[in-house]
């Protein structure tokens, strides 16, 4: 409130100790009721507002899941936003968002990313998680701590981000059915998701015991849908300090419009050039895009196991595999092709080992939440997934595959 006589803080410089709880809930909600499944609360369950919700298990039981994101540790405030333009939905349309850029796709590090990022990424891997068990997101709850300090700004995006994750990744009958607020030093959003199964088994980690009687320790086909290594890159382009990354892009774009022109080739150069890929791999770092369906898709076509990527494909296979008593193979020309396209943006950030940077991207890296399921050998690949490897009996000859990029991945608390 604005005591009498003093000026009201400008919208842009509000921050979250001004409004209290019950105004950061206004703004939340505000934003979540745009959820398409927002205003539908059928009879006997309760929404957000009281001491708990009361949500529906339509087939008895539902999929939960949980996933805690820290700042400076998972995201940081100062990241430039998703330039406009890049944020393309599934449908090749592309979406607004109040970090959305205006430099048309072109990546140039200003714009800050507000919340937006933040709170679609949170959204998005519980959703993969979901995903990853054959499940579809039915329910979202944020546990939301924070500094006073914190922009009201910078929640709104949050609180929009999220809502954006339900609408543009395809969340249909997603609600979000409340959280909690809390105050700490340095901001931690929590997101637990639920989703239905509609009356068919989880896919897991392990094959069912009928499948293990039938494959015997057999080889399985290791398939893929979604991308990898692009968040990885995206980490990259982000973490490098803008005056080093604009000057990298530049030299790297000299060379590229030298090239060309030797090559007298015609056309839009920065459209496909390093910038235009720094600011893709930017995107797919802020607004990962797992492709929510495909885990129904692939235990309707006989998934055996599943799992969704969020560590590296290298790291996440590899536990496929152990927990079926397996061991993971990547075919190197998988690695190879899928890394090639990152080749330029590697090679201009780290020109002493480009093409082992971007492999290292796709096989180490996290975040791009792929989904990676087992097949019986020779199975028909369900559509959306690709062939990228084998699980193998762990006595099997090691292929020259296993020793691709980093057999590293992702791991809290080593990684830093
Ligand atoms: N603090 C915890 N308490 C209890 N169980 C936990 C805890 N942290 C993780 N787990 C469980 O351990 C398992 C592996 O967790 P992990 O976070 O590695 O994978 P995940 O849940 O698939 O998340 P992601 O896909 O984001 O990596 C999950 O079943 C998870 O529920
Ligand atoms: C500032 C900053 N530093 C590092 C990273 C990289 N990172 C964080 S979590 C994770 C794996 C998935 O985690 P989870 O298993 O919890 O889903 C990765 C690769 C980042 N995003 N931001
Ligand atoms: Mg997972």
């Amino acid at each position: 409130m604005t005591a009498p006589g003093t000026t009201p803080t400008p919208r842009a410089r509000q921050t979250v100790g001004g409004l209290g709880e019950s105004g950061i809930l206004r703004i939340l909600n505000r934003r979540f009721a745009t959820v398409p499944a927002a205003g539908d609360w059928p009879e006997g369950t309760v929404g957000p507002g009281d001491d708990a919700a009361v949500v529906s298990a339509p087939d008895g039981r539902f999929v939960i899941t949980t996933d805690a994101m820290a700042q400076d540790r998972d995201f940081r405030l100062d990241w430039p936003a998703v330039p406009r333009g890049l944020a393309s939905r599934s449908d090749g349309r592309t979406e607004g968002g109040p970090d959305g850029g205006s430099n048309g796709g072109r990546f140039d590090g200003h714009g800050f990313a507000g919340g937006y990022a933040t709170g679609w990424k949170a959204a998005a891997q519980n959703f993969s998680d979901i995903n990853a068990m054959g499940g579809e997101p039915s329910g979202l709850l944020l546990a939301l701590t924070m500094p006073p300090t914190t922009p009201v700004a910078w929640i709104d995006g949050l609180a929009a981000g999220l809502a954006g994750a339900v609408r543009h990744l395809g969340a249909a009958r997603c609600r979000i059915v409340g959280g909690d607020l809390g105050s700490d030093d340095r901001i931690t959003v929590a997101v637990t998701a639920t989703g239905d199964l509609d009356g068919r088994p989880a896919v897991r980690r392990t094959l069912p015991p009928a499948a293990r009687a039938v494959t015997a320790g057999a080889d399985l086909d290791l398939v893929l849908c979604g991308r990898a290594g692009w968040a990885a890159a995206g980490l990259a382009v982000l973490e490098t300090p803008r005056r080093v990354l604009d000057e990298r892009l530049r030299i790297a774009e000299g060379a590229e419009q030298k090239e060309q022109k030797e090559q007298a080739e015609q056309g839009d150069q920065l459209d496909h050039g390093v910038r235009r890929l720094a600011a893709l791999a930017a995107a797919a770092q802020l607004r990962p895009r797992p492709v929510l369906g495909a885990g129904r898709v692939a235990a309707e076509a006989g998934a055996l196991a599943m799992m969704d990527v969020s560590d590296g494909v290298l790291k996440d296979a590899g536990r496929l595999a152990t927990a079926n008593g397996l061991r993971a193979d990547l075919d190197p020309d998988w690695v190879r092709r899928e890394a090639s396209v990152l080749v330029p943006l590697a090679r201009a950030l780290d020109p002493a080992s480009g093409q082992r940077t971007a492999e290292c991207w796709v096989s180490a890296g996290g975040e791009d939440y792929g989904l990676l399921a087992a097949l019986p050998t020779g199975a028909t690949v369900p559509p959306g997934f690709r062939r990228i490897g084998r699980l193998v009996a762990e006595s099997g000859a090691p292929a020259a595959a296993a020793s691709v990029g980093s057999a590293g991945g992702w791991d809290h608390f080593t990684d830093r």
